[in-house]
């Protein structure tokens, strides 16, 4: 590395001046030479941190985090930025762990590994496997670090499991002071809840020590079906029937695909009774299907009334055109590929966990708002949203998902994140509401808006809450009230402030949904970012800036 006054010209002189005379330990400051753009996965928002750092050495990670105190800046740490908000933007440091990314040790016998936080979960699959072991469950993608899938409580879908951060077992983590600090359920326990779900306001996790398990491949099969056919299994089979279930909604035809999946049996796989194969291409992952859907969706843009149409015609070419057993698909691949689906195309997406027995409620009251039912229609249901669905069309599928947070993790065992978003006493549904963004353009005429304050209010109704990484429009009064966290969310904000005093870990996100605003500007803390201004970019979503503060207490 060249020395930093060379490599930095980019950046203000007077942190120039800091870093270069706390340069003589040798220890490099991995910064970016060009200033780098940081953009979300969808487009959705973009930042110009003033330093971008790429460190491959726990000293490098200490000697950062000094240097941010030193120079009063903040300190954001992004994994994939795959989260859909503006949780990563920033206009200060951005640390980004993609070097920082090894296994350090995998124990085939126990499943234990050790890994250098930044590892994204492809790399760590590709890695498990070749021990013969596997993650437990996974979402929809492996692209996420797994220090970045954790911390926003990322889950896939199935009873047997909860969050993907229920297999880790301890976790370090460097805080605000630049130490490297241990934490797990039995040592300094407080702190391991709060880093299990951080949204990236505790420190930064330098490395995760998780259970895997033996690696197994997926039996799984898909079939589309009416939708009352979902409600009238959904208490008795629906969830139950096999080890991971999925299932997608379209609201317009008022059907469902219903993907269930089981791990095979090891001797079935050795001895050839069963072998691995792959489903056929499916529409979507075709290059015509891809093509074709990503134009119906933008024309839908400029007449929105297609959008019910574009729905059957796609999925129908998708998942078939009739119901049940004829539009069944099945294939057996390792896990870390049957999870995989391709989500296709920007997006925004308005997650929330619902208790699981109120799933057909959930989903009868938005159908019946969303098709404008009256009473004696059929499939009629008082909606009591109260907002008019009137002129609003919207995308599919609605992804409907459970997790079960009660099975493997607790307050009791020390390993329930305080911020978990499900409920403590059962499983939980989740509902992903998503309007695609063809080209990056955002869905014309306030559809985008007004199906999600719709949803959202929905979900509230029915004791929801939001998944934190995803679209949503919450106040900060509602995360602090008694009903949604309880004591769990100030045991968090109490952990946060124990450790990061001086706010090197806030930015405005932070500040707004976790910490409140402050009484009177005096009462910022002194390292913390602030006033993100959000300006539409040219290519689609916005361009976010903010500033240190510089009101210092
Ligand atoms: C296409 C797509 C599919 C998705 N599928 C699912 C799904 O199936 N299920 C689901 O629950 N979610 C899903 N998500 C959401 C996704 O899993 C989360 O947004 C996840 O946090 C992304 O991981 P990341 O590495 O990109 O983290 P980022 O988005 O980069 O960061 C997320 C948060 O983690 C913090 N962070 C990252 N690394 C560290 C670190 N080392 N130390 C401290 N804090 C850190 C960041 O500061 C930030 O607050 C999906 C998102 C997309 C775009
Ligand atoms: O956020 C998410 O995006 C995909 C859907 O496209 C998914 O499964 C999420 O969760």
């Amino acid at each position: 590395m060249a020395s930093p006054t060379e490599d930095l010209s980019h950046i203000p002189l007077e942190t120039r001046s800091i870093i270069t005379t706390e340069s003589s330990d040798g220890i490099p400051f991995p910064a970016s030479p060009i200033p780098h753009t940081h953009r979300t996965w969808a487009r959705t928002f973009s930042s110009r941190p003033e330093v971008y750092l790429q460190p491959s050495t726990l000293p490098q990670i200490t000697k950062i985090t000094n240097l941010a105190r030193r120079c009063r800046r903040r300190l954001v740490v992004v994994g994939s930025g795959h989260s859909p908000s503006n949780l990563t933007c920033t206009s200060s440091w951005m640390v980004n762990l993609d070097k920082y990314s090894r296994v350090l040790s995998i124990d085939p016998t126990t499943g234990i590994c050790v890994l250098q936080s930044g590892i994204r979960l492809w790399q760590l699959s590709e890695a498990l496997n070749k021990e013969g072991l596997a993650l437990p469950s996974m979402g929809s993608i492996n692209e996420q670090s797994i220090a970045g899938a954790i911390s926003t409580g990322t889950h896939g879908s199935s009873l047997k499991h909860g969050l993907i951060s229920e297999g880790v077992e301890s976790l370090k983590i460097v805080l605000a002071n630049g130490e490297e600090v241990f934490c797990s359920p039995t040592e300094r326990s407080d702190l391991f809840r709060a880093a299990l779900l951080s949204l990236g306001a505790i420190g930064i996790v330098t490395e995760v020590t998780f259970r895997a398990v033996k690696a197994f491949s997926l039996a799984w099969e898909q079939s589309i079906d009416s939708d009352s056919k979902l409600f009238a299994e959904w208490e008795s089979k629906l969830w139950k029937q096999s080890e991971f279930v999925r299932v997608w909604w379209f609201p317009y035809m008022r059907r469902a695909v219903v993907w269930k999946a089981d791990k095979v049996d090891e001797n079935d796989l050795d001895t050839g009774v069963v072998k691995n194969y792959d489903p056929p291409t499916s529409f979507q992952d075709s290059k015509i299907g891809y093509f074709v859907y990503h134009n119906l969706l933008a024309l839908a843009r400029w007449f929105p009334r297609i959008t019910p149409w574009v729905e059957w015609f796609v999925f129908g070419l998708q998942y078939g055109f009739g119901n049940g057993e004829t539009t069944t698909t099945r294939a057996v691949q390792p896990s870390y590929k049957a999870f995989l689906l391709n989500c296709l195309y920007s997006q925004f997406v308005n997650e929330w966990a619902i208790p699981l027995a109120k799933g057909p409620e959930a989903l009868q009251r938005l159908a019946a708002w969303l098709h404008r039912l009256q009473p004696g229609d059929e499939g009629y249901v008082e909606h009591k949203i109260p907002f008019s669905a009137e002129g609003l069309w919207v995308h599919s599928p609605v992804e409907v998902r459970v997790s079960d947070t009660t099975v493997k993790t607790s307050g009791e065992r020390g390993n329930r994140p305080w911020l978990d978003i499900t409920p403590e006493d059962g499983p939980a549904l989740y509902l992903n509401a998503t309007m695609y963004r063809p080209y990056h353009k955002d869905p014309s005429y306030n559809a985008t808006e007004r199906y999600y304050e719709a949803f959202e209010w929905l979900m509230r109704d029915l004791g929801g809450k939001p998944h934190w990484a995803k679209t949503f429009a919450v106040t900060p009064d509602e995360f602090a009230s008694k009903q949604w966290y309880g004591e769990n969310f100030h045991q968090f904000r109490k952990v946060r402030d124990e450790v990061d005093p001086l706010g090197m870990f806030v930015g405005p996100w932070q500040r707004k949904f976790l910490l409140g605003e402050p009484a009177e500007e005096k009462d910022r803390l002194a390292l913390e970012e602030v006033g993100f201004e959000q300006k539409p970019a040219k290519e689609g979503g916005y361009v976010v800036t903010g500033h240190q503060n510089v009101v210092v207490a």
